[in-house]
């Protein structure tokens, strides 16, 4: 597919389904992290637009274009949106390279995903016609009950920058297959392909306040929808520390929240792989795709002693081969990191690594052919130690370290040997041991003889502090759903008998 030469379309906060102007016209530029340069604005919402997107959303609830709604007739609003983004998909991808830096061609694929995972929560909405009212039997006949799975109410989105449109795709599809009216509060880093999404909404008639999307910094328009009383939920992926101060405002109000927390995922490679180069490149894109800024990377190597000296020596051919480029260049496969700040945070990771005593093995650096952009080198670093901060914490670049290991027992230590649990993953040959691996590795994800492949029907989300909740599959409808029970008495002109009757004194 061609890779189109693109304009950056201008546009407003969306709300009750119009373009409108942020209360207080504030606007934040938008940054191409390949040249560094600011290539339009965004509208910054604050408390006030908070306030009219919950407004609209409640008044959508209210409605019966929206409020009334069946699954099927909203799984037409989403193939709808399907549909327009797969048509527009080269001019979403490409603006999705220029805003957050990812090559091209994942940028591509991102966008295909967007498409099936809004075709996939149509089919769920469907689907949820049949089990909107199911029958729960009870011990008893005077009684009867049934479950209603009805829509939470209004939800507040909050994503992050990594997979922009993607990660809204992965809260919005499925907000809107259960029928709530949501709230979109994109990553202030890269925004504009989830501003596109409400060009979309509009074309296609979704009615108006069913999602409204805003803008702006995670304090002033992030934390002021967390914090609305109106807003019955909160679904959240981004940092850990952003993750506590969402959870502790939410918190004050009973909120349910999720929470998508990122991680420090471990990557156990066996003497007993199938093939050296096939182990390389699972471990390299593992985490190097998405330029390493990946919540479930694989960026800790755990390797069997016997193997490491060629498995080390393959990993560094492969890495030297990786091209680094403008993400709009043909064949690039390692872009840009988001912003300065990453840019910053991730060189300071790799020089406080070689403080500690840690070996750059490759990379560590700017690219020499590279003057301009955040780019960075993809790492590997080696004599890691696992009191080392490159151990322990969440670096969100391309960056790998390496530490051996000699037995099973010493393998499994080492991978869940992390305050996270997001992902994990094996390669072997023995199948049985990749079974004792998915036992007890702590996290939510496993990968056997892979890393990374990440596909909209299974259930996806962590453990310990890689947060709780499941996105994806069937599992995320279930949080935008309230579970109602309804219990009749069966026999009305029966008394109940508990009170001695007035009548009878
Ligand atoms: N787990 C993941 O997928 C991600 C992890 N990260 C990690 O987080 C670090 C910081 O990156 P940021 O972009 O600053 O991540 P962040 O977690 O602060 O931002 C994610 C989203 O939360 C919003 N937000 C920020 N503060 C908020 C608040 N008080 N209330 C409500 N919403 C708020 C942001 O505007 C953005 O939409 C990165 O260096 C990286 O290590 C970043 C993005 C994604
Ligand atoms: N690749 C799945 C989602 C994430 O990294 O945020
Ligand atoms: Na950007």
């Amino acid at each position: 597919m061609a890779i189109p030469n693109i304009r950056i379309p201008c546009r407003q906060l969306f709300i009750d389904g119009e373009w409108r102007e942020p209360l207080k016209k504030n606007r934040l530029p938008i940054i191409n992290p390949a040249n560094e340069e600011i290539i339009g604005y965004i509208p910054a919402a604050t408390e006030e637009d908070v306030d009219m997107a919950v407004k609209a959303a409640r008044s959508a609830l209210r409605r019966d274009d929206w409020g009334s709604t069946t699954g099927a007739q909203r799984a037409k609003y989403l193939r709808a949106i399907a549909a327009k983004v797969l048509e527009k998909k080269p001019e979403l991808a490409t603006l999705e390279t220029i805003d957050n830096g990812k090559p091209w061609f994942e940028a591509a694929s991102d966008i295909d995903d967007v498409v099936a995972c809004f075709e996939y929560y149509a089919d769920l909405a469907e689907a949820l016609d049949s089990k909107k009212k199911t029958e729960v039997k009870l011990h008893l006949d005077s009684f009867k009950t049934h479950v209603l799975r009805e829509p939470l109410g209004v939800v507040g989105l909050i994503t992050p920058w990594n997979y922009p449109l993607l990660m809204t795709t992965w809260k919005v599809a499925p907000a809107l297959a259960a029928g709530c009216a949501a709230i979109l509060k994109p990553s202030e880093l890269a925004s504009i392909t989830s501003l596109e999404l409400g060009e979309i909404c509009r074309e296609v008639g979704l009615p108006p306040g069913a999602l409204s999307i805003l803008t702006g910094l995670g304090h002033e328009a992030g934390s002021p929808l967390v914090s609305h009383p109106d807003v019955d939920k909160i679904a959240f992926t981004g940092s850990g520390p952003t993750g506590v101060k969402i959870m502790t405002a939410a918190a004050q109000l009973v909120k349910p929240v999720t929470l998508e927390l990122g991680g420090k995922s471990p990557i156990v490679v066996f003497d007993d792989i199938h093939d050296l180069d096939i182990a390389v490149e699972w471990t390299l894109f593992g985490c190097f795709w998405t330029n390493g800024q990946i919540c479930s990377a694989t960026s800790r190597l755990i390797i069997q002693e016997t193997i490491a000296p060629q498995f080390l020596a393959r990993l560094l051919e492969w890495t030297k081969n990786i091209k680094i480029s403008d993400p709009l260049e043909e064949d690039c496969k390692l872009g840009p990191v988001i912003s300065r700040g990453q840019y910053e945070k991730v060189l300071k990771f790799i020089s406080t690594a070689k403080d500690e005593g840690a070996t750059i093995l490759y990379g560590g650096d700017r690219p020499e052919h590279l003057k301009k952009g955040y780019y960075i080198q993809p790492t590997i670093i080696t004599d890691v130690d696992t009191s080392m901060e490159i151990w322990n914490e969440e670096v969100f670049g391309p960056v790998l370290c390496v530490k051996t290991f000699k037995t099973e027992e010493e393998a499994i230590e080492l991978a869940n040997d992390t305050k996270y649990g997001l992902g994990a993953a094996i390669l072997s040959k023995d199948l049985e041991r990749c079974e004792r691996f998915t036992k007890a590795f702590q996290s939510g994800v496993v990968w056997i003889n892979c890393s990374q492949p990440c596909f909209w029907q299974p259930p996806w989300g962590g453990k310990k502090r890689s947060g709780f909740g499941r996105e994806l599959g069937e599992w995320s409808l279930e949080n935008y759903l309230n579970i109602k029970q309804v219990t009749q008495y069966v026999t009305p002109d029966e008394p109940w008998a508990f009170y001695k009757s007035p009548s009878k004194l």
